[in-house]
């Protein structure tokens, strides 16, 4: 059967599960035959070339949330954490309780996948209807501007959903490693989900309820060096579609960066920190109070990049909505109308990375 794409709608093809990508070049192939070559199709056009921030806004931070005071139930923490969702979008959290070797080893058994050879890694390979695997998604037309990496994207909870057919079975240490780190984060993931229930007026399992099973994907980015930082970006603006996200990043290479008040702000490592940040399920939930902000990552002529980010999401057959709670008539009407949240997926992966546009097909004010 022919499938077709329509580009900027959703697929009308229930048997397609949750999207579809064109297949793309590996970005870190061409970088390691040719080091100067920038092709044309990751060249943007000059209003979206990344900028090097100025000193003031790179000297803006993100907020920083102290977890073992979370956990503690800290009410200046909690109230910081308010804060953060509904200013910021995005925080990081430092004394998470993910010990330093668990962090250590996800990174090396990443780093080592993509060490592989190309052949090697092709063997996980996604296929075109599938968003597991190695290789890129959102790629949704042939002239469409590429991203300078390549990523691995493996669905880890609930782990009678895991495919191995995508996972490098045969990489030392891999399989344990991604095992050790997803449990660890999925204890993390829970904690912020009781915070964000009573933040929002429900009790501390509201938000797991609402999610129906919870669930868990892993995508492992590579930004491999750019001869040409100004031209590329490493990963186009987009928000992301999950109820957040926990992002661990390169302690030594900043690349992330994220739109607040109009600028592009840079998210400066903290070793052994988590990034985390608000997707837009959580957006919806929230009926607009905690924001999923715009990002995107940038990349540099010296070192290659890694960056893992763990999506929380809820049960496709799960409807979201904003929560009574969040909705006031007078004050603060429904934002977004209800939504299944694999039709919303199905939207999301039939679209380009393009900004906000993810949450605004939900919003009730677009007609
Ligand atoms: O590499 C980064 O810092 C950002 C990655 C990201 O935004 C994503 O994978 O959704
Ligand atoms: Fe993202």
């Amino acid at each position: 059967m022919d499938l077709k794409v329509e580009t900027g709608g959703a697929y009308k093809d229930e048997r397609l599960g949750w999207g579809k990508s064109l297949p793309v070049p590996s970005i870190q192939d061409i970088v390691r035959n040719d080091f100067q070559s920038v092709p044309e199709r990751y060249i943007h056009e000059n209003m979206d070339r990344p900028q090097v921030p100025d000193n003031l806004l790179a000297s803006l931070e993100i907020p920083i949330i102290d977890f073992s005071l979370l956990t503690k139930g800290d009410e200046d923490e909690i109230r910081k954490l308010d804060f953060a969702c509904k200013e910021w979008g995005f925080f990081q959290i430092i004394n998470h309780g993910v010990g330093e070797k668990v962090l250590n080893k996800m990174k090396a058994a990443v780093a080592a996948f993509f060490a592989l050879p190309l052949e090697e890694k092709k063997k996980y390979a996604k296929a075109a209807n599938e968003i597991q695997g190695y290789g890129q998604n959102f790629v949704v037309s042939e002239d469409q501007k590429l991203d300078w990496s390549d990523m691995i994207y493996l669905i880890t909870v609930p782990p009678e959903n895991r495919n191995f057919k995508f996972w490098p079975l045969t990489l030392p240490g891999f399989k344990e490693a991604v095992e050790e780190y997803s449990a660890e984060i999925q204890k993390v993931a829970e904690e912020i989900y009781a915070n964000f229930s009573v933040l929002m007026g429900l009790d501390r399992d509201g938000l797991k309820r609402l999610q129906g099973e919870l669930k868990q994907g892993i995508r492992m980015n590579y930004y491999p060096v750019c001869s040409r930082p100004d031209l590329v970006l490493g990963i186009s603006p987009h928000s992301d579609g999950s109820t957040f996200t926990l992002l661990l990043q390169d302690d030594e290479v900043t690349g992330l960066q994220i739109r607040h008040k109009e600028a592009w702000i840079p998210v400066k490592p903290i070793p052994n920190s988590l990034v985390v940040n608000i997707g837009d399920a959580t957006e919806i939930q929230s009926n607009g109070m905690y924001k999923s902000i715009e990002h995107r990552a940038i990349t540099n002529e010296e070192k290659p990049r890694i960056s893992i980010a763990t999506f929380m999401f809820p049960d496709d057959e799960q409807e979201i909505g904003p929560l009574e709670s969040m909705i006031d008539d007078h004050h603060h009407p429904r934002m977004y109308r209800n939504i299944k949240y694999i039709d919303y997926i199905r939207e999301k992966f039939a679209r380009r990375m393009e900004g906000k546009a993810h949450t605004d097909f939900v919003k009730l004010t677009r007609k």
